[in-house]
């Protein structure tokens, strides 16, 4: 399938989703937002594709919504532009392979909130991250709000949503924001070798432990037990449950199918 405004690869059992507006810093205009939840789509659904990487070309990863778009935008379309943008966010998060936002330079605003979305973040020395609303006269409309919080805590994610301030990368790995830092030229590297190493793990157990998390932070900590328990029962009915004790038990790697 032909995109505008992303370049897709596949590269064995790993996906690359690349924003491709490097003039604009990949800001997230309409059609970026579907062709990107079409991409996403389209790979969850490719049974080749173990995990998914999305990235920026040029000196971004994305700075955010369009801006250029927001004069024309009445009450109701900016609502439903927020809420067609976090569907796109929501989807991410929920699909049941593992995604990274491989960070190589500005995340900001809704491009921060995309990377959130994703399951693991790793960026480039010089990216800078942050939620600049503010400066707008406006706030995270893509989950960032929601999300940012979980992650970095309440009071952090307040400091960066009311002062709007970028944050280097190397902070951000302190505040646990992003997984992993890296100098430019190792970045793509050093992601793919993550992604090989998780794209050989059970897609079964991988997607039932996206799913257990992602639920359970939002429920009590029993419902959470609950249901990593229930799970427990599932994972045993697998030919990779089977496939991952025989093989340690013969001393041999194990070759996960995902069934
Ligand atoms: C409707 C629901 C929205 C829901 C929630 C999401 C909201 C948002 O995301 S609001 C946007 C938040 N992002 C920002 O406020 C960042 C804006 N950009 C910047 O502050 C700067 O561009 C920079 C610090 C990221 C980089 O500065 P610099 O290196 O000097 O590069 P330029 O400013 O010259 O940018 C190059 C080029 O890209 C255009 N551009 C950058 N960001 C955006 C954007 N978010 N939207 C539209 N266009 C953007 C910039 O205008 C330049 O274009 P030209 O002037 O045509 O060269």
């Amino acid at each position: 399938m032909e995109f505008e405004t992303i370049e897709v690869k596949k590269e064995g059992t790993l996906a690359w989703l690349i924003l491709n507006r490097p003039d604009k810093l990949n800001a997230l205009n309409l059609k970026l937002l579907e062709e990107l939840y079409q991409a996403v789509k389209n790979f969850d659904s490719d049974n080749d594709v173990r995990v998914i990487i999305i990235t920026g070309k040029g000196k971004a990863f994305c700075a955010g919504a369009d801006i250029t778009q927001f004069t024309e935008l009445t009450p109701v379309n900016a609502w439903k532009f927020a809420k067609r943008g976090r569907e796109v966010m929501d989807f991410i998060e929920s699909i049941g392979k593992p995604t990274i936002a491989m960070i190589n330079g500005y995340a900001l605003g809704g491009g921060l909130e995309l990377a959130l979305a994703c399951d693991i973040r790793v960026a480039s020395e010089e990216a800078q991250l942050g939620l600049p609303e503010i400066n707008l006269g406006i706030y995270p409309g893509y989950g960032g709000t929601q999300r940012l919080t979980r992650i970095v805590g309440k009071g952090k994610a307040l400091e960066m949503m009311m002062t709007g301030d970028r944050i280097p990368a190397r902070d951000a790995e302190r505040y646990g924001l992003v997984n992993s830092v890296y100098p430019s030229a190792d970045l793509e590297k050093e992601t793919r070798k993550l992604a090989e190493k998780i794209s050989e793990k059970s897609p079964v157990a991988l997607s039932l432990i996206k799913e257990i998390v992602n639920r359970g932070i939002d429920s009590s900590l029993l419902t959470g037990l609950s249901m990593e328990s229930l799970g427990w029962g599932t994972i045993f009915s697998t030919e990779d449950k089977k496939e991952g004790v025989d093989a340690f038990l013969k001393k041999r790697k194990p070759n996960f199918k995902g069934i």
